[in-house]
C-alpha cells in the first residue's frame, strides 16, 4: 500500500490535491466547505460536465497522468467556451482504486492545474471515492460576460460554417497508438492533450456566431446536432477541408490517401476544435476556417453532407446500434 492513494488515505489525499490549486479572482470561497462560492459577474453561470473513464477515454499505457489531467480540463472547458463563455471554475470528481500509485494522483492534479493556467478558472471543489474503474468526472463553470449564450439552434440558411483549432489530428493519434506505430508528435500530442482554441469561443460570440459547439465526437456528427436543433442542413466543401501536414504524414504511415485524411477531419473527434455558423458577410479572422454553408432543409434532410453526400462515418457513439 506504500505510495498508493490507499496508503495515504482519503482525507490526506484530498488535502494534498486541493493544496495544489491556486484561487482566482472569481473564487469567493474555494475547496474546504460543503460547497464553493464562485462569482457570476453577469448573473448567469454556464455549467457543463463530462466524464473520462479509463479504457474508454484514456489508457494508462498510452497517456501519462499529466496528460489525463490536461485532457479532462480541456474536454470540459471546450464545452464552456463553445457557449461563448469564459471559464471560471471546475469541480473534480475522482473515482479510483486504492492501489492507484499516489504519483498518478499527484501528476493528474498537476496536469489539471497547468491546463487551468492556460484556459483560466480555478478548481473550487470535487469529490474523491474508491472505485474499481478509474474515472474522472469534471463539472466546469463559465461566465458569459453579459453576452447571450451561443446555442446549437441559431444557424440559418445562408450562414457560413467555419472551424477554429485542429480537426483529425487526435483521431489520427489514436489510430497510430492503436496500430502500435510511431507517428507525428502533433497527432499523438493532440490525442493525449487536446488544445481547444479557448479564446475563440468568446471571440465567435462577439463576432455574432449564430450557433457553435466543440467537436468532441466528430465534425459531421457534432454539426448534425446543429442541423437538428436549427432545422437546417449543412454542406461541407471538401476543397476547404485542408488536412494539416502532420495529418497527411500520419495517413501515409497508417496507409491511405487523401480520402482517409478527409475522413479523419470529417469524423474524428477529440481535438475539441470549435465549429460555428456565422451570418454571410461576417469578417472572420484568419484562424477561423470557412468549410461550408448552412442550407434550408425539410424534416429528414437535417443532416451534414460533404459535397452533397452523407459521409460514411460521422463520429463516435458510445452505444452504437447493431
Ligand atoms: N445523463 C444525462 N443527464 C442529463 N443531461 C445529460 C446527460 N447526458 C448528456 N446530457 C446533456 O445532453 C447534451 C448532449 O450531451 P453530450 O453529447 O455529451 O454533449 P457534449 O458533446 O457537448 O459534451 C448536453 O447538454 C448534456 O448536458
Ligand atoms: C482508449 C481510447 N479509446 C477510444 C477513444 C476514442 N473516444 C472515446 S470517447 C470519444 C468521443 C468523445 O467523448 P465523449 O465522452 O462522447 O465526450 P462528449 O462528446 O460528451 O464531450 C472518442 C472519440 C479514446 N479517446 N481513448
Ligand atoms: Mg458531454
Ligand atoms: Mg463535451
Ligand atoms: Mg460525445
Amino acid at each position: 500500500m506504500e505510495n498508493t492513494i490507499g496508503g495515504l488515505g482519503e482525507f490526506a489525499l484530498i488535502r494534498r490535491v486541493t493544496g495544489r490549486f491556486p484561487a482566482t479572482g472569481d473564487v469567493i470561497l474555494g475547496p474546504g466547505d460543503d460547497a464553493a462560492v464562485v462569482a457570476a459577474p453577469d448573473g448567469r453561470t454556464v455549467a457543463t460536465t463530462d466524464l473520462l473513464v479509463e479504457g474508454r477515454h484514456f489508457r494508462r499505457d498510452w497517456s501519462t497522468a499529466r496528460d489525463v489531467g490536461h485532457r479532462a480540463v480541456a474536454q470540459n472547458y471546450a464545452d464552456v467556451v463553445a457557449m461563448g463563455a469564459r471559464p471560471t471554475g471546475l469541480l473534480i470528481g475522482f473515482a479510483a482504486p486504492a492501489d492507484l500509485p499516489l504519483e498518478w494522483a499527484e501528476e493528474f492534479t498537476l496536469g489539471v492545474r497547468d491546463e487551468c493556467a492556460v484556459a483560466g478558472g480555478a478548481v473550487v471543489g470535487g469529490d474523491t471515492v474508491g472505485s474499481t474503474v478509474l474515472t474522472v468526472a469534471i463539472t466546469a463553470l463559465g461566465d458569459l460576460q453579459g453576452r447571450a449564450p451561443v446555442r446549437r439552434d441559431g444557424a440559418r440558411p445562408g450562414d457560413v460554417v467555419a472551424y477554429c483549432g485542429h480537426l483529425g489530428l487526435s483521431a489520427a493519434g489514436l489510430a497510430l497508438l492503436t496500430a502500435g506505430t510511431d507517428g507525428p508528435a502533433a497527432c499523438l500530442d493532440e490525442y493525449r492533450r487536446p488544445s481547444p482554441p479557448y479564446a475563440a469561443g468568446p471571440e465567435a460570440a462577439r463576432l455574432g456566431a449564430t450557433a457553435m459547439l466543440d467537436v468532441s465526437d466528430g465534425l459531421a456528427q457534432d454539426l448534425g446536432h446543429v442541423c437538428r436543433a436549427s432545422g437546417v442542413g449543412i454542406d461541407l466543401d471538401p476543397g476547404l477541408l485542408r488536412p494539416a501536414p502532420e495529418l497527411v504524414e500520419a495517413v501515409r504511415i497508417l496507409g491511405g490517401g487523401p480520402a482517409r485524411a478527409s475522413a479523419f477531419m470529417v469524423s474524428g473527434g477529440e481535438d475539441h476544435a470549435l465549429a460555428a455558423t456565422f451570418p454571410e458577410g461576417t469578417d472572420l479572422p484568419d484562424h477561423w476556417h470557412r468549410i461550408g454553408r448552412v442550407l434550408p432543409a425539410a424534416e429528414g434532410e437535417r443532416h451534414v453532407t460533404v459535397a452533397g453526400r452523407v459521409p460514411e462515418r460521422t463520429g463516435w457513439d458510445h452505444f452504437p446500434g447493431e
